[in-house]
């Protein structure tokens, strides 16, 4: 028994299992929980996923950007009760300082944008694929980390930045085979619940915490819904009316009850109109009641969902005019959304749309005897040194490594025996066609 995932301490490279563990020799190889290996199989999925989001971005012309994982603690102390801040990752580091494992992204965008200031022109397209982290207790035994891809736009404060992230979300989805008849995206506006609050003279302070109860709905029962509402102090008639609106599906019905030429309606027709030029209207509905569950939305939200209704949100997003100014700064209309690398897999596994991404090298190199082991290492060298991934194997018997050239998807497999290399020459095979042939060592390429 030397490896077992129930004690706490794990192997680390070099070290002898001995002086690990609870002094039985027991070492946990299992990751932290709610936490994921990425083995060579899974890893290279997770490429192939995060490379989509990268030609998408690159098709949105918007700049790749970075962060720590490590943020200030201060960067996400929020009052209204978001799950986000309630799971902070946080601890004290040796310095004293309250920091967090970052929860998402956007705060850390707003940061870099107010610390850049005056040097950057706007508007900004930014992206960024990044790990982020909760503190969730296990009971759920759900993960405690995602891979999320970042797509956010500051400076445009007209519903074209939404229009936009809408097509990176769509052209994401149709490079991974995905149609609107899988997948569609709920758009809505965090003005409509404002327009209602407003009905109801609701004082401001409360919007952001009446949005996060509000983004409860379909997780919550209604009663649950109502009986938080009311804690805020909200009468029973607004909490009715909130849920009222918040349930209509028609763009009109809302026209109807919010009156005409509320600016929550006419975002949403703007943006409905952009949906039909940019040709992506089939994929996205009108549904108020999205809301999304973080505090600093303040107009168009939208989120992804799976048709069959068996997943969790696929991505989401929304504009957030005022989320600088709550770290101090000048605000700046900006906008985003936030992709995770869990749900979306899930969804390709049940549409059976999972890609193989076999391993592929270009050559092997195998000295046929141990004398040869030289040659072989300069031939692999000046093979990689022309841009051929190049497997140099040694010690091991024929048999397997032809098994091994199948296995790796090599194109070539060159071996070098004395008689050949007596002449200067070694023994070509093709793979696919299994052609085989010689070739002067110094003209392989
Ligand atoms: O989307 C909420 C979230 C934040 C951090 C980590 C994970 Br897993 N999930």
């Amino acid at each position: 028994r030397l490896f077992s995932s129930t004690s706490s301490s794990t192997l680390t490279h070099g070290d002898a299992a001995s002086t690990h563990g609870d002094g039985d020799g027991v070492v946990d190889v299992n990751p932290p929980r709610g936490t994921r290996d990425f083995p060579p199989e899974d890893m290279r999925l997770r490429t192939w996923l995060f490379d989509q989001f990268r030609e998408v971005s690159r098709l949105m012309a918007f700049e790749e950007v970075d962060f720590p994982v490590l943020e200030s603690e201060a960067l996400f102390i929020r009052k209204a009760g978001e799950e986000i801040t309630q799971q902070l990752y946080n601890f004290e580091d040796k310095g004293g300082r309250r920091v967090v494992l970052r929860p998402e992204i956007t705060p850390s965008l707003a940061r870099l944008v107010i610390k850049q200031g005056k040097s950057v022109s706007l508007p900004l397209k930014w992206f960024t694929i990044g790990q982020c982290w909760r503190y969730e207790r296990m009971t759920r035994g759900r993960r405690r980390e995602h891979y999320q891809w970042n797509m956010d736009i500051f400076g445009v404060p007209k519903v074209r930045a939404e229009a936009e992230l809408l097509q990176a979300i769509v052209l994401l989805f149709q490079r991974l085979g995905i149609t609107s008849l899988d997948v569609g995206i709920r758009v809505s506006s965090r003005k409509v619940l404002q327009a209602v609050l407003n009905m109801y003279s609701i004082p401001e302070h409360l919007f952001a915490q009446v949005c996060v109860i509000v983004d409860k709905l379909g997780k919550l029962t209604r009663e649950e819904i109502e009986k938080e509402l009311m804690s805020t102090g909200l009468s029973s008639e607004a909490v009715r009316g909130i849920i009222e609106v918040l349930s209509l599906k028609s763009l009109s019905k809302l026209e109807e009850v919010l009156g005409s030429g509320v600016e929550a309606v006419a975002d949403l027709k703007k943006l409905f109109s952009f949906a039909e030029q940019y040709g992506y209207a089939e994929w996205i509905c009108f549904d108020a009641s999205v809301v999304r569950g973080l505090a600093y939305y303040t107009g168009i939200v939208f989120e992804a969902f799976d048709r069959e209704g068996n997943l969790r949100a696929i991505c989401g997003g929304g504009r957030y005019d005022r989320l600088l100014s709550t770290f101090g700064s000048e605000d700046i209309p900006a906008c985003g959304f936030g992709f995770g690398d869990a749900v979306i897999v899930e969804l390709l596994k049940e549409k059976g749309l999972l890609p193989d991404i076999p391993r592929q090298i270009d050559d092997i190199v195998f000295p046929l005897d141990e004398e040869l082991e030289g040659p072989a290492s300069s031939i692999a060298s000046s093979l990689r040194k022309k841009g051929r991934a190049v497997d140099l194997v040694e010690d091991k018997r024929l048999k397997w490594v032809f098994k091994h050239a199948e296995r790796i998807n090599a194109s070539r497999l060159i071996l070098v025996g004395n008689s050949e290399w007596e002449r200067g020459m070694v023994r070509v095979k093709i793979l696919s066609t299994r052609e085989e042939f010689e070739v002067k060592a110094g003209e392989l390429e």
